[in-house]
């Protein structure tokens, strides 16, 4: 279990709506090894955003626990959860999310400056090759493509060295071509680094480049993980 760096037990998540309730998360047993490329995939409505912002300390469970790299998010405080989202997790959402009065660089080193810490220029230039952004660097966001900005926002999600990225749906304003060439990217780029990536899609071939598909059915996993998951 030591090399988990994801870990969520019993995980529930319900939602009280006028005078029922929704069971978004219903006891979800949830892992991820360090370095590993999970893609969640499920209908819509069936949890998968919900399990993403819980593992990203965005929104507290009703019950159960989730641990990840080491700490116990439920007995964080609103402060220290804050910080443990700077530093130690990579959002990468649908709508790109970039600063639009911000140049690509700018945009990408946002997150460290947010954080007052030191900017390693040749790691961020190093992401910038990888994902062949280092001749838009001075672009303002509506200037370049939507697979460019995506993938600016993959490089601002990747600036801080996080552990772990969580991406929700990150390809689902792009083409075929373009999202493939996007996760190969994010991909390669996660490999080079050690970062372990949970990816949400609808979209199965997209799934198909991931280590694990986990399935997710009404708050349930039904296929592809348990506490024995990558054994
Ligand atoms: N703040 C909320 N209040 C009430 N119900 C909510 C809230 N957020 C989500 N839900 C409900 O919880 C369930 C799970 O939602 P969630 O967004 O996690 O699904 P999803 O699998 O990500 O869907 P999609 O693929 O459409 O994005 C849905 O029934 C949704 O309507």
């Amino acid at each position: 279990m030591e090399s988990m760096i994801v870990r969520t037990e019993r995980l529930k998540k319900y939602y009280r709506l006028g005078a029922g309730t929704v069971k978004a998360l219903d006891g979800i047993d949830f892992c991820v090894k360090e370095g590993e490329f999970v893609a969640v995939t499920g209908k819509s409505g069936s949890g998968k955003t919900t399990l993403l912002q819980m593992l990203g300390g965005l929104d507290r469970p009703t019950s159960g626990t989730v641990h990840v790299d080491g700490k116990n998010l439920a007995e964080m405080s609103k402060d220290s959860l804050t910080v443990f989202r700077r530093r130690k997790v990579g959002f990468i959402f649908q709508n790109y999310n970039l600063v639009p009065d911000l140049t690509v660089y700018e945009n990408v080193v946002f997150p460290i400056e947010l954080d007052g810490a030191y900017i390693d220029r040749d790691y961020i230039e190093r992401i910038l090759f990888m994902l062949k952004l280092q001749k838009k660097t001075e672009a303002l966001p509506h200037m370049i493509s939507g697979g460019e900005q995506q993938r600016a926002a993959i490089a601002r999600a990747l600036a801080t060295k996080p552990s772990i990225i969580l991406a929700d749906e990150p390809t689902g304003n792009l083409d075929t071509v373009a999202s493939h060439d996007v996760l190969g990217l994010l991909k390669m780029a996660a490999e080079e680094f050690r970062q372990t990536i949970v990816l949400i899609t609808h979209d199965q071939d997209i799934a198909q480049m991931a280590d694990r598909i986990v399935r997710i059915e009404d708050g349930r996993i039904v296929k592809g993980c348990g506490m024995d998951a990558g054994e």
